[in-house]
């Protein structure tokens, strides 16, 4: 199939699209002619030079701001998209953040931020779009996770809880959705190379990737071409699945 075709007649929600994976989602995704949705928090300039360079390689994107972590800003947002664009065909809850902290260090006020950043979002996205998917009778969910999901990893104890709790909402709403032919998947990243990931210090860095099998973090194309295979016709028969993409990290 022309892969330019992929998306045609179809569009998509993505949380947290202007930067990192999220910004190579919009990418990948308006390359493969969806027509691409995606929101950010307050970053309104990286929004507009996203949409141009997408317009520029013949795409459709459009930056919304959201508060993912406001169940009104979610589903009004939600509501006017749909009513303007009709049924979608997908939804990526890729926004997140990570808000390190050992047990003992807990603020509480930032760990519940960051249940509300990745968690909660993830459920109200899915909660405001899943039925005008249903009503299309076919569609596809993804939900951005983390090897931190899948196995401990010290300081990240509030993170761990909600790419946890990712994988848990995947499993469920694909035994929900299934009758609508929605399918519902999980990818796990492990260290891909991001803004965030560059601030590490070198030494770190090293540590890190001397455990990781391949010996590199991942890029963030290896994970939105693995996001594009789920939300191809191809990956019709999967559903409730989570997809390690680490290096073998978790190997
Ligand atoms: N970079 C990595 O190594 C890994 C990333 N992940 C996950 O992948 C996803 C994307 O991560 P990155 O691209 O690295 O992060 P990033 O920090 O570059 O991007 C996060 C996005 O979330 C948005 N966001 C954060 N808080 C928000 C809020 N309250 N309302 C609306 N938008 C908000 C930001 O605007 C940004 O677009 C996250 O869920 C992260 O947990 C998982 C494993 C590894
Ligand atoms: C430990 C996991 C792989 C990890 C590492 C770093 C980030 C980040 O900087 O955004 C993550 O989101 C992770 O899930």
């Amino acid at each position: 199939m022309d892969v330019q075709q992929l998306g045609k007649g179809k569009w998509i929600l993505i949380s947290g699209g202007t930067r990192g994976i999220g910004r190579a989602l919009v990418q990948q995704l308006a390359r493969e002619g969806y027509e691409v949705a995606f929101t950010y928090q307050s970053s309104a300039d990286a929004a507009r030079q996203l949409e141009q360079e997408v317009a520029a390689n013949g795409g459709r994107a459009h930056g919304h701001a959201c508060d993912g972590r406001d169940f009104q800003s979610v589903s009004s947002l939600c509501e006017q998209l749909v009513k303007d664009l009709g049924g979608p065909y997908g939804l990526i809850n890729n926004m997140g953040v990570t808000g390190d902290q050992l047990l003992f260090n807990l603020d509480v006020e930032r760990y519940r931020d960051v249940v509300a950043t990745n968690l909660d979002s993830a459920v109200y996205f899915s909660k405001s779009l899943a039925p005008a998917m249903a009503g299309e009778r076919r569609g596809k969910i993804l939900h951005m996770s983390s090897v931190s999901g899948v196995k401990g990893n010290k300081g990240q104890l509030g993170y761990s809880a909600t790419k946890a709790a990712m994988i848990g909402i995947t499993k469920t709403m694909a035994l929900e959705l299934a009758r609508f032919k929605i399918n519902v998947n999980a990818i796990a990243p492990g260290y891909i190379a991001t803004d965030m990931i560059d601030q590490i210090p070198d030494h770190v860095r090293k540590s890190i990737t001397d455990n990781i099998p391949l010996k590199r973090f991942g890029e963030v194309h290896e994970v939105a071409a693995l996001a594009s295979f789920l939300l191809s016709p191809q990956a019709d028969y999967i559903t409730g699945q989570t997809f390690l993409i680490d290096g073998g990290l978790t190997a």
